[in-house]
């Protein structure tokens, strides 16, 4: 049987890098979630992978989405090579994520693959994940859409709260999909009436979230819309505005969650709902 980095390999070979003209060599494995190949160029590799994958009890067939996550010369290597590091997404690898749901649902591989990874952005050290390339994919963007909306759609609603800058993307096409209001979680003097405020700290810097008084009322039931849960710092800070004014927060829901930075831990008992991390 074919182990997994041979499979991987196998559909790297056959996949992005064969288009784009990239030379691999046989000079790969498949190490603490990376994937170490070597290619002639630093062109950025997003492709997505269908291999077998074992669970503790059971042996599924998740697909395993790769994108690139650095570049550099790798010290010793033939010096036309380019060592390029890619890291495995897995998608289901937590209890609340669209594919755990249904593993079979190849809509999350393709938006999973459509989100660029921008190392060093806007800081050196930060992976920026861009949805900006999620948007031009016409069908990544309207499955992103329709996974939360089928999720929602019958749990009674009446506010989608989206979080400024990237959460006002996202959730107008939910709110008007399901029925709900759409309000939006905005910087500091943006918003032009009354509002309530709460700051918070974020993976780089702090910032302050502000809300309209008025634009709920006590007892709504809302759900918090962002592309992204880093620190969780923004979602904790959008419950807490959302609960002052005695809001019930049913749910957050994400594109995208940086694990490793924990942010979940941070919305306290709140479900948080991601398509991809
Ligand atoms: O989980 P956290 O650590 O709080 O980080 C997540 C937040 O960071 C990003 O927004 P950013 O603050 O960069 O603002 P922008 O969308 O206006 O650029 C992202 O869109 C989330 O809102
Ligand atoms: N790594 C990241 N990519 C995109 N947006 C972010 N917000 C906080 N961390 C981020």
């Amino acid at each position: 049987m074919e182990s997994l980095t041979q499979k991987i390999a196998l559909k790297l070979t056959k996949a992005n890098f064969v288009q784009e003209k990239l030379t691999i060599t046989n000079k790969y494995y498949h190490k603490d979630n990376l994937v170490q190949i070597k290619s002639p160029t630093n062109t950025t590799i997003t492709t997505t992978l269908t291999t077998t994958h074992h669970t503790r009890n059971t042996r599924v067939f998740p697909p395993i989405c790769v994108s690139k996550i650095s570049a550099g010369t790798g010290a010793g290597e033939e010096s036309e090579l380019k060592t390029t590091r890619i890291r495995i997404r897995d998608p289901v690898s937590s209890t609340d994520m669209a594919a755990s749901h249904d593993v079979k649902d190849a809509r999350i591989a393709g938006i999973s693959s459509a989100i660029r990874v921008i190392p060093d952005f806007p800081k050196p050290g930060i992976m920026f994940q861009d949805i900006t390339t999620l948007l031009l994919d016409t069908k990544a963007f309207k499955d992103t859409i329709d996974l939360f909306v089928e999720r929602y759609k019958d749990k009674n609603i009446s506010v989608v709260a989206g979080i400024e800058a990237r959460g006002f993307i996202f959730g107008p096409p939910i709110a008007l999909a399901i029925g709900a209001k759409f309000v939006p979680m905005r910087k500091p003097k943006k918003l032009p009436g009354e509002v309530i405020s709460e700051e918070y700290s974020l993976e780089y810097g702090t910032d302050k979230m502000e809300m309209h008084v008025g634009a709920v009322e006590a007892g709504e039931r809302a759900l918090v819309v962002d592309d992204l849960i880093a620190t969780g710092g923004t979602l904790n800070a959008a419950i807490r505005l959302l609960e002052r004014v005695e809001v019930e927060v049913v749910e957050c829901a994400c594109v995208i969650e940086l694990p490793e930075l924990k942010g979940r831990e941070r919305l306290g008992d709140k479900p948080l709902f991601v398509l991809v991390n």
